[in-house]
């Protein structure tokens, strides 16, 4: 009745665990030579909606301005990045960002990232450092239980390339593609008359699995420059990973991509138990074609709610709970120094809710302060 729907107040453990993961995210980032980033919450649609972005304007929180433009809140932040670092001199390559996203796909409308981008670097520096970066953050989360999935662009590309299809059709295969609708994406291929893309195409559905499954592909593919180059990059870099101690892959190689602007190798963690998504990235080295501007970038957002769901507080401080009045709050802000890894709360009564490792109360006498400890 307050609050529109999909918007929603948070209290407590879930707001502390959300401010952890961006603790931790800064720190990680700082430490391996990130430089933070920020844009505005408030952009204009076509900054998201123009060819060369292409996201859909139906799924964006959107208004007129008052000259009839429409704005729209920040529904992705690699867009608003490149935007931002358009006309960027100088040499930093390592981004990082934090703060909240909006699409009306999603349940709940809002959701918090924590990000990075990568710009003009080569291209196995910067996937690598994506995921090493990853794998960085989530071992400082202490969550080991994720599994990193690699997949690529033009696999599907060159697949479907000879096929004429329109707009529409070409969008049921990617849907079909996307949900592993095997039979579908061969119905729909198949009403081009193209028996050898259908059977590909409905095949690749299934190439999904343990990354070692690429050595079929290879084989397969090893008259086919393209494919085949794809292949070999994505090995060359799930054995940095595999250097790294980065053992649980995964490759899906019908991938089809989940933002328009993708075009190359694309990531995505998951947490094996519940197989939620806490993190999904990729290449787009075409985004800033829109500003005349030939830039490779690469980058990943990270899930905020999901990362805090899993954390877990195993060392949170010991709780005191001081007992004072209105002649003894000078004398509790004393005490904090003498509790100084303590977490101090200073009240005037006993709180019913909450459990202390140690109660003390401050009395004052004529010439001074009696702690009393209960
Ligand atoms: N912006 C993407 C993640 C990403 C960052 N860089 C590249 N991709 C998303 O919201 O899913």
């Amino acid at each position: 009745m307050f609050l529109p729907s999909g918007s929603q107040d948070d209290i407590g453990r879930v707001v502390s665990s959300r401010n952890t993961v961006y603790e931790i995210f800064r720190n990680v980032a700082t430490m391996r030579g990130y430089k933070e980033i920020s844009t505005p919450v408030v952009e204009y649609a076509n900054t998201f909606t123009n060819p060369y972005v292409g996201m859909k304007l139906q799924e964006m929180l959107k208004w007129f301005n008052g000259d009839g433009e429409i704005e729209v809140l920040r529904p992705d932040w690699t867009t608003a990045i490149s935007r931002a670092l358009r006309n960027h001199k100088g040499d930093q390559q390592k981004w990082a960002y934090q703060g909240s996203v909006f699409r009306r796909e999603k349940p709940g409308i809002e959701s918090r990232q924590v990000g990075i981008e990568l710009i003009r670097t080569s291209s196995l520096l910067g996937e690598s450092e994506c995921l090493l970066m990853a794998n960085h953050f989530l071992s400082r989360l202490k969550a080991k239980d994720f599994i990193i999935e690699l997949g690529h662009t033009e696999i599907f590309e060159e697949l479907s390339r000879s096929l004429v299809l329109s707009e529409e059709k070409a969008e049921s295969l990617r849907l079909a593609m996307h949900d592993k609708r095997r039979d579908e994406v061969y119905r729909i291929v198949m009403e081009n008359n193209s028996k050898e893309a259908a059977e590909e195409l409905s095949e690749l559905v299934h190439a999904y699995g343990p990354f070692e499954m690429i050595n079929q592909y290879e084989k397969r593919w090893k008259d086919r420059p393209l494919l085949l180059n794809v292949i070999q990059h994505l090995k060359k870099l799930a054995h940095i990973l595999k250097e790294s101690g980065i053992n649980d892959l995964l490759i899906d190689l019908g991938r089809v991509k989940n933002l328009p602007y993708y075009s190359g190798t694309m990531f995505r963690g998951y947490f094996k138990e519940s197989g939620a998504i806490c993190f999904s990235g990729g290449r787009y080295d075409h985004l800033y074609d829109q500003f005349q501007k030939n830039v490779s970038a690469v980058g990943l957002a990270f899930d905020v709610d999901i990362l805090a769901e899993q954390l877990e507080f195993k060392d949170s401080p010991k709780k005191l709970l001081v007992i004072a009045s209105d002649d003894s709050l000078a004398y509790a802000e004393k005490l904090r120094k003498q509790y100084g890894d303590y977490i101090v709360d200073v009240r005037y009564e006993q709180n019913s809710e909450a459990v202390y490792d140690k109660v003390i109360i401050i009395q004052k006498t004529s010439e001074d302060y009696e702690v009393i400890e209960q």
